[in-house]
């Protein structure tokens, strides 16, 4: 299993390249979740940006936060039927969106767009926002009040995508590394690794760890890439829902060339190689010693899979939100089959 994973991950064709015009989208794009699902959030909004929150706020999805549980019986049916139209939107707006490609790139005629350089049309991103929230009113009757765990490498995009899942299920958001500093005072993560080692950091993990999970219900969880490791830290985060985030280690190395290792101090290295690469090396490393444990979560989401499904060249071209509502899938189907099938009254 891990040579399997091992290799999709060594092997993989990534393109990813942040052009400044996919840099803009993908802050555009966050920009626009974050500011619908995290009111706070203090970036300046447009106009289009308003209207489309405000169009949000007065829609007329099924709430179905009056029903405990997880779905039965005809409501169970008639979600099925709507995720059946939302299918058909979904495939409409893909339709729209590839026909889109076609025709730049033919208009072109030159290989400029790799599928990185495009961007969402505002009613694209109206369209994904919209599943968003549908999907995670479809979601939270199985969930059933149980916290989200997002599990991943570093960078792999836990607390990125986990804001976005804990703003559409109305959740908290926790980040284990944030909790850590704060109970050590705001002491940083590298300044404990730094002072401490990471044997006392990892005590203060599976430490926060306990406590989220036997304090906290409907908290989404982003964890230390490292959490996996310890198999004390599985019990506690087995009391929600386990995702595995799963990201090629080019696109890893990628993002984090882009931000820096200043936070990661596992990930520091003697600058005798640009960046990316020396990134790539660590990763590779770090991957080596713990990729199996992340096969103790519940569900993986693979950027990779995720990419081939919508028809992307590039994982790169995902956007958060679009990976939110992946594992919003992945949550409902894990539980779907753990649950066991419900079906419709009288039969
Ligand atoms: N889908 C995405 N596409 C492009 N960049 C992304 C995506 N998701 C996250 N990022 C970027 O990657 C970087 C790491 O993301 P994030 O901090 O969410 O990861 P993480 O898994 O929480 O990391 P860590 O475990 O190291 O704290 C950030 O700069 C973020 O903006
Ligand atoms: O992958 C890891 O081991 C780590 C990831 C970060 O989130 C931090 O928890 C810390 O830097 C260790």
């Amino acid at each position: 299993m891990t040579e399997r994973i091992f290799k999709t991950h060594k092997s993989s064709k990534v393109e990813y390249s942040f052009t400044p015009i996919k840099r803009e989208r993908l802050r555009e794009s966050l920009c626009l979740s974050s500011c619908l699902l995290a009111p706070p959030l203090t970036k300046k909004k447009n106009n289009m940006e308003v209207a489309t929150i405000q169009r949000f706020q007065c829609s007329s999805w099924i709430d179905l936060r009056t029903f405990e549980g997880k779905p039965r019986g005809s409501l169970r049916y008639s979600l099925r039927f709507n995720e059946d139209k939302r299918l058909k939107v979904v495939s409409l707006a893909l339709d729209k969106r590839r026909d889109h490609r076609l025709r730049s790139v033919s208009d072109n005629n030159s290989s400029v767009l790799e599928t990185g350089s495009l961007l969402h049309s505002p009613s694209d991103e109206e369209q994904i926002l919209k599943l968003l929230q549908r999907k995670a009113e479809e979601v939270k009757p199985y969930l059933n009040g149980r916290s989200i765990y997002l599990v991943g490498m570093m960078g792999s995009g836990k607390t990125t995508v986990g804001k976005i899942m804990a703003g559409a299920l109305g959740y908290t958001l926790f980040d284990s590394d944030t909790l850590i500093e704060q109970a050590m005072n705001g002491t940083s993560v590298a300044e404990i690794f730094e002072h401490f080692g990471e044997s006392v950091f990892r005590e203060k993990e599976t430490e926060a760890l306990k406590k989220l999970s036997l304090t906290y219900h409907q908290v989404v969880v982003s964890t230390g890439g490292g959490a996996v490791i310890r198999p004390i830290n599985w019990k506690y985060m087995h009391k929600g829902i386990s995702i595995w985030l799963d990201v090629p280690l080019e696109v890893l190395a990628h993002r984090i060339a882009a931000v820096g290792t200043d936070s990661r101090p596992l990930l520091h290295d003697d600058e005798s190689e640009d960046i990316y690469t020396a990134a790539l090396n660590r990763l590779s490393k770090i991957w080596d010693g713990r990729g199996e444990a992340y096969n103790n979560a519940n569900a993986r989401v693979s950027l990779e899979n995720i990419a081939l499904k919508l028809g992307y060249k590039s994982v790169s071209d995902l956007t958060p939100t679009e990976i939110a509502i992946e594992a919003f899938e992945h949550v409902q189907s894990y539980l779907d089959n753990k649950d066991g099938i419900a079906r419709p009254d009288g039969l």
